[in-house]
């Protein structure tokens, strides 16, 4: 299980973050769903270490370990797909996966069944990342954190900005991730979907929780309330 215990988070003098406690199980999906500026990012970089936490703020299987670095959470099996995507514009697209691959973990994922799986990504596999569309740009980047093969993948915003074709394409690649059992943190601006394709989900409201349960069974009318704060 990965959790945060009444994390706290600043930048420079701004608190951004209130006490706050998150879970998510292995294998379980939760959505994070706020308004702009709640949080959500800063909790998602909290955990990856580019937020400095106390190191009693993050655990991982009740070993605490907050502060360290995105490189050393990434060798524990926690991936962040960072909002805005941030490829490398000089790389192609197979040369962004190979040299994720070769800095993760072993595991189901591999750059060969990624292509074999997504054949439109095979088909750009030799174009500079940058050249891409959005949504084809999206599905590099997921691709990129799932070559690390982690157990917990951090995604914020994945389908921000993209045609609702790309939005089904980036589900249905990480509901792949999720058949083989990884555990998915999901920031999603679009609640409808946020809840559609999570177990449970938590809304924060200027860094703190205000709400969490099972997504199935939420009260719309109570999210839309604690997502907008009225
Ligand atoms: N680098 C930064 N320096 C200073 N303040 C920041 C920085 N990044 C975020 N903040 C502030 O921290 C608060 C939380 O921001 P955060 O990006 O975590 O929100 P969010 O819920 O992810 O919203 P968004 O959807 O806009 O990304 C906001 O008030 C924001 O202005």
């Amino acid at each position: 299980m990965l959790r945060t215990d009444r994390l706290d988070a600043y930048y420079g003098l701004f608190q951004a973050l209130f006490g706050l406690s998150f879970q998510v199980g292995r294998g379980e999906t939760v959505a994070l769903i706020g308004s702009n500026g709640a949080g959500k990012s800063t909790l998602l970089r909290s955990i990856v270490g580019s937020v400095r936490t106390r190191r009693d703020g993050v655990f991982l299987d009740d070993q605490a370990i907050g502060g360290d670095s995105e490189r050393t959470q990434l060798n524990r099996g926690i991936a962040l797909v960072p909002e805005g995507r941030r490829l490398f514009p000089s790389l192609t697209v197979l040369e962004n996966l190979q040299l994720a691959a070769r800095n993760g973990r072993s595991g189901p994922w591999s750059v060969e069944r990624l292509m074999r799986e997504f054949p439109v990504m095979e088909a750009f596999q030799h174009r500079p990342a940058t050249a891409l569309s959005g949504g084809q740009q999206q599905l590099v980047a997921l691709s990129r954190a799932l070559v690390c093969n982690p157990r917990y993948l951090l995604c914020d915003e994945i389908s921000l900005g993209l045609s609702p074709v790309a939005v089904n394409e980036v589900y249905d690649l990480l509901g792949r991730a999720r058949n083989d059992g990884l555990a998915v943190v999901l920031v999603e601006q679009n609640v409808k979907r946020a809840l559609a394709e999570s177990d449970r989900y938590y809304c924060i409201q200027k860094g703190r929780v205000v709400l969490e349960g099972a997504s199935e069974s939420a009260d719309q009318a109570q999210v839309a309330q604690a997502y907008f704060g009225v």
